[in-house]
């Protein structure tokens, strides 16, 4: 079956909100005095923002085909990421068989081995495979979810991701994941704080609402394992995530084995393909992989990283990322429930959680999203085209 060929590819960035979702405006919970590796210095610990978090921006990324089809995508990278895909990437797709999605992953991967293997180079090899695998549903007029082998099961639950579990609960969400306030720099009161602040939420929430704490690679294994532990009895946290650098492999090793048994130790959100995610499983640093699809290698690799997890019996359930893991959770029986991120500043309300950018962004209703509403060509959205864009590098 010969597809039309790849004619263009090209890269923009967009700023505010959408797929770089901590670049929020003032006063937003996600940039609220949270647990960073950067708390160590007073002068960065109230706000991520102001050591950086949302610098990059959103990089979108349009790959057009003969016959005028775009498929298009979203993730983090802004300009730097736009300098990658246009200069170095595109030159692998235009010309090609948009089917491709094996080789071209594989020459985006290998020629950029040299300085990339993770982070910005992975996020921008992420964003074309997407791009690529919305092409691919558009010109074959099926959902992403269908060429991953279809769905599982008739619906997607959701757990939140926010600082208002009690108002996940109210909404139908099967869970709410806080962020940690307090990192090891404000020493016993801030773990009292932590503590505290869980144990507030489940007085709110009841005994069975799962809780969760998202440390945001913020502590080290003293920390990581005292909290651990005094959030599990004392209010029956169902995971701790993200507790250590993502580069200490045999620190997760070990807090793996200092967690109080019942307690899930998760990450991966900032790890990167499927030698990265082989690495977490293989030294058994956590018992649930949570890769990015936008930052872990896109549709392509995960397909490898979640075949691996599955074939160890692991979970797989991706970091927050829309649609992106909506189409593949759906498809996946070790990815039983997904993330998603409440964007609302409180959050007290549902918003489509890479607002402004995407229209057509199913969102869950009473914590869950039915199968059927992924039935659209390739991801199911629109790139939308009030949001401005600025196209740095051209060729
Ligand atoms: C809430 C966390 O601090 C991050 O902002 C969040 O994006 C990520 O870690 C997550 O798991 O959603
Ligand atoms: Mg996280």
């Amino acid at each position: 079956m010969n597809l039309p060929r790849i004619k263009h590819v090209r890269a923009f960035v967009a700023r505010g909100k959408g797929a770089d979702y901590h670049d929020q405006p003032g006063g937003h919970w996600i940039d609220d005095h949270i647990a960073t590796p950067m708390a160590r210095y007073p002068e960065y610990r109230e706000s991520r923002q102001s050591f950086g978090i949302n610098v990059l921006g959103t990089l979108v990324v349009e790959i057009e085909a003969e016959d005028g089809t775009i498929g298009f995508a979203v993730t983090t990278g802004g300009e730097p990421a736009c300098y990658i895909v246009e200069k170095h990437l595109a030159r692998f797709l235009e010309g090609r068989n948009p089917v491709e999605v094996e080789k071209i992953w594989d020459q985006m991967y290998f020629s950029t081995q040299y300085y990339g293997r993770k982070g910005l180079v992975i996020n921008a090899i992420s964003g074309v495979d997407l791009a690529l695998w919305d092409l691919l549903g558009k010109l074959r007029g099926e959902p992403v979810y269908h060429m991953l082998g279809g769905a599982v099961r008739d619906e997607l639950q959701f757990y939140a991701t926010g600082a208002r579990p009690d108002v996940a609960k109210e909404l139908g969400f099967i869970g709410g994941k806080l962020p940690l306030h307090h990192g090891p720099a404000e020493g016993l009161e801030g773990m009292d704080k932590n503590i505290a602040l869980l144990a507030d939420m489940r007085s709110k929430c009841g005994d069975d609402f799962w809780l969760m704490y998202d440390c945001w690679m913020s502590l080290d294994i003293d920390y990581a394992t005292r909290l651990a532990h005094r959030a599990y009895k004392e209010c029956g946290l169902k995971w701790i995530e993200e507790a250590l650098s993502p580069d200490d492999y045999w620190g997760y090793q070990q807090l793996k084995k200092n967690a109080p048994p019942g307690l899930l130790v998760t990450t991966g959100e900032h790890e990167a393909t499927r030698w990265g995610f082989r690495m977490l499983m293989d030294m058994e640093c956590c018992d649930i992989i949570q890769p990015d699809v936008g930052w872990c290698g896109g549709v392509t690799e995960l397909i490898k990283i979640a075949n691996y997890a599955d074939s160890r019996g692991v979970m797989m359930i991706p970091h927050g990322s829309s649609v992106y893991s909506y189409h593949f959770v759906i498809t996946r029986h070790n990815s039983p429930f997904a993330e998603f991120l409440m964007m609302h500043p409180g959050p007290t309300e549902v918003v489509p959680m890479f607002a402004p950018q995407l229209l057509g962004e199913p969102v869950p209703v009473n914590g869950r999203i039915r199968a059927s509403e992924l039935d659209k060509p390739g991801f199911g959205v629109e790139l939308n085209r009030d949001v401005p864009l600025h196209r740095p590098y051209t060729r």
